[in-house]
């Protein structure tokens, strides 16, 4: 996501975007080898159990050669160290991983982002105003929010990490604080951490604190947590600790982070030699000398600001409600950043094993002039040999699987070719849900990017709902599921970016789509399973979805997501294609002044609310008449018999279902935009009709409801006026899942936007263009 506020920094992605192709290999295979010298446990070998331990190890300090984002590697001997306070009952690593491409990141421009907003946040910290009012100030100042979501974004165990620290990494912990105050409604979206110590401190990010400082003198905090387990599956990169954290809407957390949790390095302000020391040697030789001045005076400077925020007997309340109290458009940029967080690595966010642990602590030479954090991830794995598993009266797998409620399962062709069926039968028999996804591949394509590849939305996941979504079913039905990923996530990638890069939407319209989903009768069962994400997805096979007797069209709140135990939910997050849509209809909206809008199928009242919010707010006047054009030409307003009949901008909606309208006048109710919704239920041919026979006419009309009605709707709004000459038409789905792409039998509803489609290209009333958003929306201005 870029920073719309800072672009001179450069977005987050554009310097800590993952590199797919070019991913460094595990340091073993680059030759490193394991960590040497006076770390003897460093050496210990591995479990006897079926556990694999593997650390990272990466160097942090100054005697050690940092590599830039060149890819320099640090030099394979290491001097001796010692096990700092704190670090003697961690696990012992034994070899060396990488996962994460760290040399993507640049930290030139990370440490210039960091000055800058220690230059811009300065003066404000000092300011005379309430603490509260500061470090609102704080969190809207660009270089401080572009700076709070870059360090988000770092991974922790970095070179270039280590390099952007040299400075005080205040900013880490203040953008995590920062993260838990501003974000509690969206952390509703997140599964809660699960573990947590008795601090209610997750425990991920205990150990990244614990990493990177050190055990206090008084003992609280990282002391208390050193032996708590944690359950999360990756290696602990920086950029995830916000989304974490996100998922702890706890402000005791704030208050830990703030009061007892700030390692030395930030805390020593009072007076902590540590701290100055620890800073020191973090710096080149040399620089310190040139640099302590200004970083001492920052650190003093913050960290008596946070001493004053948290002496208020309110400050945890008031940290929390500063959430509300930010811009919208600040708010709306720590959001989108909590959106990438949570999409660059569902992994972070969403545990997907119980057998993969993570731990880190920190080693340092006696004197301190070495310090290296030292990562480990304990992969275990229970390898039983049994024979005849696959018969039914063998217990075994069913024992696994079904507690779980399902197996998802890779299986090589050659296996299934010898298996599959025996697989498919076994399951069958048991009742246990079987998700057989057959690759072909070698031994050298089992690694786990290649499993995220082949899981990444396989074909009988994905619902047809876009052109996009069949391209991509096509390309999975092929064998060679490397390429078919790389082609998969760009053709993500392409309606991904048209959401990022769109205007987002209010949280009003959020909410709707998250509605939406819920009205699925399925969803209270598939939100036990955490797979919720499935219900923005269209039914299986068709457009319609029925629910209380009345159909929905889930295809119209589709994201292009992959399997729910892979990128959960994106309930209430961008992501999803309507939302680009909606905001589509706001700027025709907003740029053709419109006041009128005729909005045909209301279903959970997205389209209405999304148009609403977008038209003027005076009071007004009068829709009556052509006098009202005329009256506006001048800017002024009429009054109809000298007193207003309504407000200046209204939207008719019409719905067939009476049970979609009263939902959709539920979803408006909170809204402050409702007043300017009017719903009719009953069929759109006869609605249309009754609203003729009025005398109305309309500005914009949005046409979203069957598609076999499509044509004959449209032609009575031209036959009626109800779309004015001047005005604009816009219809939805009208590539209708690229059906005609397919060369194959259109459906019902293929066949009806196909006809719209050739009703407009024959008729010079008008002028259209089908866009390729999402299923097409097609723009048609009337002309005559
Ligand atoms: C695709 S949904 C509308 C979604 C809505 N425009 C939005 O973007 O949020 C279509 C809705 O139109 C309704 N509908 C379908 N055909 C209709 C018709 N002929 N007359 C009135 N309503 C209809 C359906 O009941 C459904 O609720």
């Amino acid at each position: 996501m870029a920073c719309t506020k800072c672009a001179s920094l450069g977005s987050g992605p554009a310097f800590l975007q993952p590199v797919q192709s070019t991913r460094p290999r595990p340091a073993s295979s680059l030759g490193q080898p394991p960590v040497q010298g006076d770390m003897s446990s460093v050496a210990a070998p591995a479990a006897a159990t079926a556990s694999a331990t593997a650390s990272a190890v990466l160097a942090v300090a100054g005697a050690v050669s940092l590599g830039a984002a060149s890819g320099r590697r640090r030099a394979a001997k290491l001097p001796k160290v010692v096990r700092l306070q704190g670090a003697q009952n961690m696990p012992s690593p034994t070899l060396e991983i990488n996962y994460y491409e760290l040399d993507a990141v640049e930290a030139p421009r990370i440490l210039s982002a960091i000055r800058l907003a220690i230059k811009m946040a300065s003066p404000i910290v000092k300011e005379s105003t309430s603490p509260e009012e500061r470090l609102l100030k704080l969190l809207s100042e660009p270089s401080v929010q572009s700076l709070l979501t870059t360090v988000s974004r770092l991974p922790v165990f970095s070179k270039e990490m280590a390099l952007a620290f040299k400075e005080p990494f205040l900013f880490f912990l203040f953008s995590t604080c920062v993260m838990v105050a501003l974000v509690p409604q969206h952390s509703q979206t997140f599964r809660p951490v699960e573990a947590c110590d008795q601090d209610g401190l997750p425990s991920c990010v205990v150990r990244v604190l614990r990493v990177k400082g050190r055990e206090r003198p008084n003992g609280k905090c990282f002391a208390r947590v050193s032996n708590c387990s944690s359950t999360y599956t990756a290696p602990i990169p920086l950029r995830h600790v916000g989304a974490w954290l996100m998922a702890s809407p706890d402000s005791r957390l704030v208050l830990a982070l703030f009061s007892n949790a700030l390692p030395p390095i930030v805390s020593g302000y009072e007076g902590d030699e540590g701290g100055q020391r620890d800073l020191a040697i973090l710096l080149e030789p040399g620089t310190w000398e040139q640099t302590a001045g200004a970083l001492l005076l920052a650190r003093i400077e913050f960290g008596e600001f946070l001493r004053v925020l948290t002496q208020t007997p309110n400050h945890a309340k008031n940290i929390k409600h500063l959430n509300d109290q930010l811009p919208a458009e600040v708010k709306a940029e720590y959001l989108r950043n909590a959106d990438y967080l949570e999409t660059a690595d569902a992994h972070a966010v969403y545990p997907t094993s119980i057998y993969r642990q993570c731990d880190g602590f920190t080693l340092a030479t006696k004197d301190a002039s070495t310090i290296e954090a030292v990562m480990s991830t304990t992969l275990t794995t229970t390898i039983k040999i049994a024979r005849k598993v696959l018969e039914p009266s063998n217990h075994l797998l069913y024992n696994i699987y079904k507690p779980l409620g399902r197996c998802v399962a890779v299986v090589d062709d050659k296996v299934d070719a010898i298996y599959g069926k025996e697989l498919d039968a076994y399951f069958a028999g048991h009742g246990i849900e079987f998700k057989k996804i057959v690759s072909s591949g070698n031994e050298a394509d089992k690694d786990i990017r290649d499993v995220e590849r082949i899981l990444i939305a396989p074909p009988e996941d994905r619902f047809v709902v876009t052109p996009t979504d069949l391209m991509i079913t096509t390309l999975t039905k092929t064998q060679d599921t490397a390429a078919v990923g790389e082609v998969v996530r760009m053709l993500d990638g392409v309606d991904g970016m048209v959401v990022k890069y769109s205007t987002q939407p209010s949280e009003a319209l959020r909410n709707v789509s998250v509605q939406t989903a819920k009205t699925n009768p399925n969803w209270a069962e598939m939100e036990k399973k955490g797979a919720t994400s499935k219900l923005l997805e269209a039914g299986r096979d068709g457009e319609s979805f029925c629910n209380l007797g009345f159909c929905f069209h889930f295809a119209d709140y589709s994201c292009p997501l992959l399997i729910d135990s892979f990128y959960s939910t994106c309930l209430a997050s961008s992501s999803c294609h309507k939302h680009a849509e909606g905001q589509l209809l706001q700027l025709l909206v907003k740029f053709g002044r419109v006041k009128k809008v005729l909005d045909i199928g209301t279903f959970t009242g997205y389209s209405s609310l999304a148009m609403a919010e977008a038209l003027p707010e005076e009071p007004l006047t009068t829709w009556l008449g052509s006098c009202r054009h005329d009256a506006r030409l001048d800017g002024s307003a009429v009054l109809v018999a000298g007193h207003q009949v309504g407000l200046d901008g209204r939207v008719v909606t019409l719905e067939r279902q009476e049970e979609a309208a009263k939902m959709a006048a539920e979803n408006w109710a909170s809204s402050p935009h409702v007043g300017k919704i009017e719903s009719r239920v009953g069929e759109a041919q006869a609605l249309l009709q009754e609203l003729a026979s009025q005398g109305e006419s309309f500005d914009l009309v949005f046409l979203d409801v069957d598609k076999p009605g499509y044509f004959a709707l449209y032609q009575t709004l031209m036959e009626t006026g109800l779309l004015r000459v001047g005005g604009l038409l816009a219809v939805d789905n009208t590539m209708y899942k690229g059906e005609e792409l397919t060369g194959e039998r259109l459906s019902v509803n293929g066949e009806g936007a196909r006809a719209l489609n050739a009703g407009l290209l024959a008729d010079d009333r008008v002028l259209q263009v089908m866009l390729p958003l999402r299923d097409g929306l097609t723009l048609a201005f009337r002309q005559h």
